[in-house]
């Protein structure tokens, strides 16, 4: 039986963070919260892949939280995970418990590769240790192991994993999951919104949602409401850019756009760097094409 009915349906921004001279920069941090945080998004995912979470300390990652707590308002805050050492996870997790989040995104273990047993113990594992929901994050492209269906499903059966942000990129998989309706499933490639949410999935979190987000959040509020011709609608001119933002690693290339539009630095810590001038060039064509929502609602 289920302790807690946590609602993951609609956008979720998974935040970049932005740096100056090598730290956080938290007054930019900020500003971009409080900005987004009233175009209809559902909440935010703190330090996910597109917070190059992997390279913060953990201080910088629990200041990162706090500068979004303040900024959110009333709006929940989803925290990432990493790593491979089960210890130190289930520590962290303790420790994340204490900072009272509306839910955990927990990814497999990376560059280890268990068996689906293991990977069962280790989402399972961290559900018990947590008291927030989790959110299983299958991203076989970053972490190298693929959940299986039979193995998301079993994991569905405990009481605190309730959703997942689905980068699996496994079509019939996530039918199978929304078919089943026991987790609620997230879009976690951004090119596959449309089509999840069509299918019945919950909504996305989406790093291109820092961009054109008052279009995303229609896009998925209209899906969810059966409005396909309109969903279509906004969604076309969406998708080429959704695109070129991960023609190269995210977060690079969105940085290199939020950049342009004077939003934070266009600085990454490495290994991670700046997305290319070509890429940047078109970028910004692509994103200055998307008419403005108010105008193209009025068209349709
Ligand atoms: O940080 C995230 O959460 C996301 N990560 C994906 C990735 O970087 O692979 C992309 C998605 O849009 C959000």
């Amino acid at each position: 039986m289920r302790e807690l009915t946590p609602d993951f349906s609609g956008l979720w921004i998974p935040l970049v963070t932005p740096f100056e001279r090598g730290a956080v920069d938290h007054p930019a941090l900020y500003r971009l919260v409080r900005q987004l945080a009233n175009q209809g998004v559902a909440g935010f995912v703190v330090c996910g892949s597109t917070g190059e979470a992997a390279a913060l300390s953990p201080e910088e990652q629990l200041a990162v939280l706090d500068t979004v707590r303040s900024a959110a308002g009333d709006l929940p805050l989803v925290m990432g995970l990493s790593g491979y050492h089960l210890p130190e996870t289930l520590e962290w997790v303790r420790t994340l418990n204490r900072c009272g989040v509306h839910g955990i995104l927990v990814p497999a273990p990376h560059y280890i590769r268990p068996s689906q047993t293991g990977l069962i113990q280790w989402f399972e594992s961290i559900a018990d240790a947590s008291t927030s929901p989790v959110v299983i994050y299958d991203i076989p492209a970053r972490t190298g192991s693929t959940l299986a269906l039979e193995t998301l499903r079993t994991l569905a059966q405990h009481p605190r994993i309730v959703a997942i942000k689905d980068c699996g990129a496994d079509d019939l998989k996530t039918q199978h999951l929304i078919a089943d309706g026991a987790l609620q499933v997230l879009a976690g490639d951004d090119s596959r919104i449309f089509n999840t949410v069509a299918l019945g999935g919950a909504g996305a979190i989406a790093a291109g949602g820092h961009v054109h987000t008052q279009r995303m959040v229609h896009v998925i509020a209209l899906l969810r409401a059966g409005e396909l011709p309109a969903a279509r609608a906004l969604w076309r001119p969406l998708l080429p850019l959704l695109n070129a933002l991960f023609a190269e690693p995210n977060p690079g290339p969105l940085k290199a756009l939020m950049a342009h539009q004077g939003l934070l630095l266009n600085e990454l810590r490495a290994p991670m760097d700046a997305a290319s001038e070509g890429l940047t060039a078109r970028l910004r064509t692509l994103s200055e094409g998307i008419p403005a929502l108010v105008a193209h609602a009025r068209a349709i």
